[in-house]
């Protein structure tokens, strides 16, 4: 069964940041306990990042209970601005107060990916208190994603055997565009075990891959799965004529 798909134009990447960090605040509104939110790299991505890191978005957010996790990453050096940690940070974590344990990045070169994705995969399992995903109780409460001109998701690329990965919660993968540098990503179910997924997406250059998308097309983008609704935040530039 396919998640609700919802689409919400803006005028421009700025106001979909605006857009997405009302969403972002009003999704977890009210929520209690722990709440683990999944980041993507990306260029829109990190305007909302941006955004979250201000008022009046910052004072609404219970920051000490917010666990930050990321849906991929690049698995180069720490300090290689590839990183899609390193731009979270520089965005949003280095700014708010975010106790470190709430941080749960994925490790970075020399740890090999096959490690990293092992490493990843049980501290998601250690945060979660179990080694299997429970379809009434969402691993993430919010998930940010990305979508790349081949139409990739996190670091899901077409033709890549990653897509086919159900018995693991995190896999690393090869990438299908650049950088072409290991990567480790998140798989299908642990994706689709997030309450709510948002993507993200800006300018023109993605319109041809959302056409393709919204048609059905077999492109990773297309096979998010979630318990909750799949929103679009996408800009008038992006939208398929
Ligand atoms: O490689 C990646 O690309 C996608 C899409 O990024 P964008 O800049 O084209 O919006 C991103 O979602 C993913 O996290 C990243 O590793």
């Amino acid at each position: 069964m396919s998640s609700e798909r919802i689409i919400d134009v803006s005028e421009n990447a700025d106001a979909l940041a605006d857009r997405a960090a009302d969403w972002f605040v009003a999704e977890l509104k009210g929520r209690p306990g722990p709440i683990a939110v999944a980041l993507s790299g990306g260029s829109t991505p990190k305007r909302l990042y941006e955004r979250l890191a201000r008022d009046p978005w910052r004072s609404a957010l219970p920051f000490e209970r917010i666990h930050w996790f990321w849906g991929d990453e690049r698995i180069v050096p720490a300090d290689d601005a590839r990183r899609n940690t390193l731009m979270a940070k520089a965005a949003l974590l280095d700014h708010v107060p975010v106790p470190a344990q709430n941080i749960h990045e994925i490790a970075a070169a020399p740890t090999s990916p096959e490690a990293a994705a092992q490493a990843y995969e049980q501290a998601l399992k250690a945060y979660y208190g179990a080694q299997t995903l429970d379809p009434d109780r969402p691993l993430f409460d919010i998930m940010l994603l990305g979508v790349g001109s081949d139409g990739h998701t996190a670091s899901l690329f077409p033709g890549k055997p990653a897509l086919a990965v159900r018995d693991r919660w995190v896999v690393h993968s090869d990438p299908g565009l650049d950088p072409f540098v290991p990567r480790v990503t998140l798989t299908f179910p642990a994706i689709a075990s997030s309450r709510a997924v948002a993507f993200l997406a800006a300018g023109a250059d993605k319109r041809e891959t959302l056409s393709k998308v919204f048609a059905g097309a077999d492109l990773p983008s297309a096979h998010v799965e979630a318990a909750g609704p799949i929103h679009w935040f996408l800009d008038k530039a992006a939208v398929p004529g």
